[in-house]
């Protein structure tokens, strides 16, 4: 059932990733969207991985991926640890997790950020539709992507599933995960590509060192 958009409801936003390791991307992206949005605060919500999945080589495990998160979101009194999709059974589908939380918090309304990436590969995820239902989708620049793109794609899956998009105004980030583990793999710094407690947290537990699988 498609959710009322009123505006007495508590507005609240959603930064899921898998967080391999968070960096200033995502922290730019939750800041921006609580400041652009007027949101109360913003979940940063770490994605589970399948049992079978965990530990492999050159990535981080689940319980690091969480730790990483909690230390980067530290000083932030609107940010907030949100682990609803880290439990046993691994990988949780984003439509299931926004109508267990509308359900459990009927007062809220829930604001799902996004990188350009993400926004194009929405056809791919599941259930796009109770996706939309469920949230308001909201979509920052990436990889250069511009403007015209990003709102023509947001159209387009707005009318295709009968969803409410929104884009960030945000200055294009030129970072990713993937580069900060082969650049921590190479023994290259990113020092201030990640806040300093996490940069120290991949030091000390030695995260990344070895080449992925
Ligand atoms: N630099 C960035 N600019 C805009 N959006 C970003 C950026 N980095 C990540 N995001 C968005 O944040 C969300 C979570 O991203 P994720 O944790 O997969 O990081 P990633 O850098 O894309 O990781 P990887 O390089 O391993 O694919 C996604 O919706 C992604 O589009
Ligand atoms: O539900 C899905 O089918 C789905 C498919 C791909 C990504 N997501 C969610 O989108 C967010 C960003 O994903 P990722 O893989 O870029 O880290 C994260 O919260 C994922 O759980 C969700």
């Amino acid at each position: 059932m498609s959710q009322t958009r009123d505006e007495k409801r508590r507005r609240i936003g959603i930064m899921g990733g898998t967080f391999d390791p968070i960096h200033i991307g995502h922290l730019i992206l939750g800041e921006k969207a609580y400041e652009q949005l007027g949101l109360e605060k913003v979940l940063f919500m770490p994605s589970g991985n399948p049992p079978h999945k965990r530990h492999r080589a050159g990535r981080a495990s689940d319980e690091q991926r969480v730790e990483m998160v909690a230390r980067a979101i530290a000083g932030n009194s609107h940010f907030e640890l949100s682990t609803v999709e880290m439990h046993e059974d691994g990988y949780s589908y984003t439509y299931r997790t926004l109508e267990q939380l509308n359900h459990a918090n009927t007062d809220v309304e829930y604001y799902f950020i996004i990188g350009a990436d993400s926004l194009f590969n929405l056809d791919s995820w599941m259930k796009p539709e109770r996706i939309c239902a469920a949230c308001t989708m909201v979509v920052a620049t990436r990889n250069h992507t511009s403007v015209s793109k990003i709102n023509s794609e947001m159209a387009r899956l707005s009318q295709k599933y009968q969803g409410r998009f929104l884009r960030l105004d945000t200055l294009n980030i030129d970072v990713s995960s993937e580069m900060l583990r082969s650049w921590v793999q190479r023994g290259k710094s990113i020092r201030y590509y990640c806040t300093d407690s996490v940069v120290s947290y991949i030091e000390e537990q030695k995260i990344y060192r070895t080449p992925k699988e």
